[in-house]
């Protein structure tokens, strides 16, 4: 067995004469870190895979465990033997081989950051990252108007409670009808600034020619129509909060300065020479995926990074389906009505459905049957390959058994991906914009989805 060169050997323990005056120094107990398997580089990169103890074939075949598409890999090409103290690689008489630093290897003990090329591919070893992130749940099952008693809104609402008395900006990410701004109006609430004015502004519902001066404001004659000086938000908020919902709809050239008011607290009217000193605080939300939009080059990075300090995701109701009794009730209360007013029938129903469109979708259906009777509830057929409990349905959600684990998985996805995109689309009679808040994805994203099944032009997809 060769050792890889880079490592370093394990401290050897025996050599060590105990000396009474010297202190015990308690290291780690050597070979006990979990590794993390890394693909650097090849047609897999970016793939990763904890190593639990156990073996690991590694290769091209879709049996192995860890599949590579790298043409120059063999179909097995590589066993992992994973131990509590350590990680063994073993070549399977590779056709190309198996190399680290330069030197082919049949078997070689990893270590933490060693790095085996495998053809085109490079693996790195990497240390897990195992430190406790565990969110101490609250014991609140409410924080301002949001409700929730499911795990998942009370780690939330174990942030919030953190977040709300710090004057720091916050990002809010969430589907959309997640209550992104009844958060952002909680966090308000309950901060010192509460008694101070709540300002939103809608940046998808604003023309993009206004943006600027709803955000900055305006001197008298900047642009016709602009008979007077107005404030933007950001100062009408003074001693409060501005809620910029959608903010990556903020066009690009007029994000440099959102990002100065976030750094510097500074807003200059529009057809002003200065700048004005503002106090209030930003919260954001966005329910479309801002890193990808940052990868796409619509959203600046460091404006990202910025708005990104405090990041708080709201998860969907299908993800929390023990939320639903609890949100019907609020629903009926905030209506004037007792609990009695939904049969058990009904709510089981609404308890089985996913929700694509969240609490909003909920609260909507709910208005609906209360106000025009239960005969008023719409179809709610759970969506095809998404019950609750994760289990495929059948038809297209069917796994097919009898195909190798990694194909069969591809095909499923394959069938619930068109399913859901058919439903969305006639939902959402062809609109795309529509369609994309809904489903909660980008829409780039989806029209690229339409094409790859064959339902752009069958849907009859249009923008808005
Ligand atoms: N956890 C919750 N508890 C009570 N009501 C909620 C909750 N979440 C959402 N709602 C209700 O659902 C509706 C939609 O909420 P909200 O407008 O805050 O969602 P949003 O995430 O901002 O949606 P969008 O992205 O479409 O703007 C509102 O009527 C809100 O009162």
């Amino acid at each position: 067995m060769v050792a890889c060169p880079s490592v370093a050997q394990p401290y050897d323990d025996d050599d060590e004469q105990q000396d009474e005056q010297t202190a015990t120094l308690h290291r780690a107990e050597s070979g006990r870190v979990r590794l993390k398997l890394v693909v650097l580089s090849g047609p897999s990169a970016g793939r990763s895979q904890v190593l639990e103890p156990g073996e690991y074939l590694v290769g091209k075949a879709p049996t192995c465990d860890i599949v590579l598409s790298d043409k120059t890999i063999s179909r097995q090409h590589l066993k992992l033997v994973v131990r509590q103290d350590g990680v063994q690689a073993v070549d399977m008489e590779s056709h190309n081989g198996s190399f680290c630093e330069g030197l082919r290897f049949s078997e070689l003990e990893l270590r933490p950051g060693t790095v085996i090329t495998l053809g085109t591919t490079e693996l790195k070893f990497v240390p897990e990252d195992t430190r406790e992130r565990s969110v101490t749940l609250s014991s609140r099952t409410q924080f301002g108007a949001l409700v929730g008693s499911s795990r998942k809104m009370r780690e939330v609402f174990t942030l919030l409670e953190r977040m709300a008395p710090g004057g720091s900006d916050v990002l809010i990410q969430g589907e959309t009808g997640t209550g992104k701004e009844l958060c952002a109006e909680a966090l308000h609430q309950e901060s010192p600034r509460g008694k101070g004015p709540f300002v939103i502004v809608d940046l998808a519902g604003i023309a993009p020619s206004l943006i600027e001066s709803e955000l900055f404001g305006h001197v008298k004659g900047a642009f016709t129509g602009a008979q007077s000086d107005r404030a933007g938000a950001f100062e009408r908020a003074s001693g409060g909060t501005v809620f910029l919902d959608e903010v990556g709809e903020l066009p690009l050239e007029l994000q440099p300065r959102l990002l100065r008011v976030l750094e510097r607290r500074q807003v200059k009217r529009v057809g002003a020479n200065d700048y004005r000193t503002v106090d209030m605080r930003v919260v954001a939300a966005t329910h479309v995926d801002l890193e990808g939009a940052v990868k796409a080059g619509k959203f600046r990075r460091d404006l990202f990074h910025r708005l990104a300090v405090l990041r708080v995701t709201l998860p969907p109701l299908r993800e929390r389906p023990d939320d639903i009794a609890l949100l019907i009730d609020t629903v009926l209360k905030r209506m004037g009505r007792p609990p009695s007013a939904l049969s058990d029938q009904t709510r089981a129903l609404l308890t089985q459905y996913p929700w694509p469109g969240n609490v909003r979708e909920l609260r909507n259906v709910v208005e609906q049957v209360v106000n025009l009777g239960e005969e008023a509830l719409p179809e709610l057929e759970p969506l095809p390959g998404e019950s609750l409990t994760g289990d495929a349905h059948s038809g297209a959600g069917t796994p097919e058994l009898d195909l190798p684990f990694k194909e069969a998985k591809e095909r499923l996805i394959e069938g619930f991906e068109r399913d859901y995109l058919k439903g969305l689309i006639e939902r959402c009679e062809g609109n795309i914009s529509r369609a994309s808040r809904e489903a909660g994805i980008d829409r780039v994203y989806l029209r690229k989805l339409l094409k790859k099944h064959g339902l752009e032009d069958r849907s009859g997809a249009r923008e808005a």
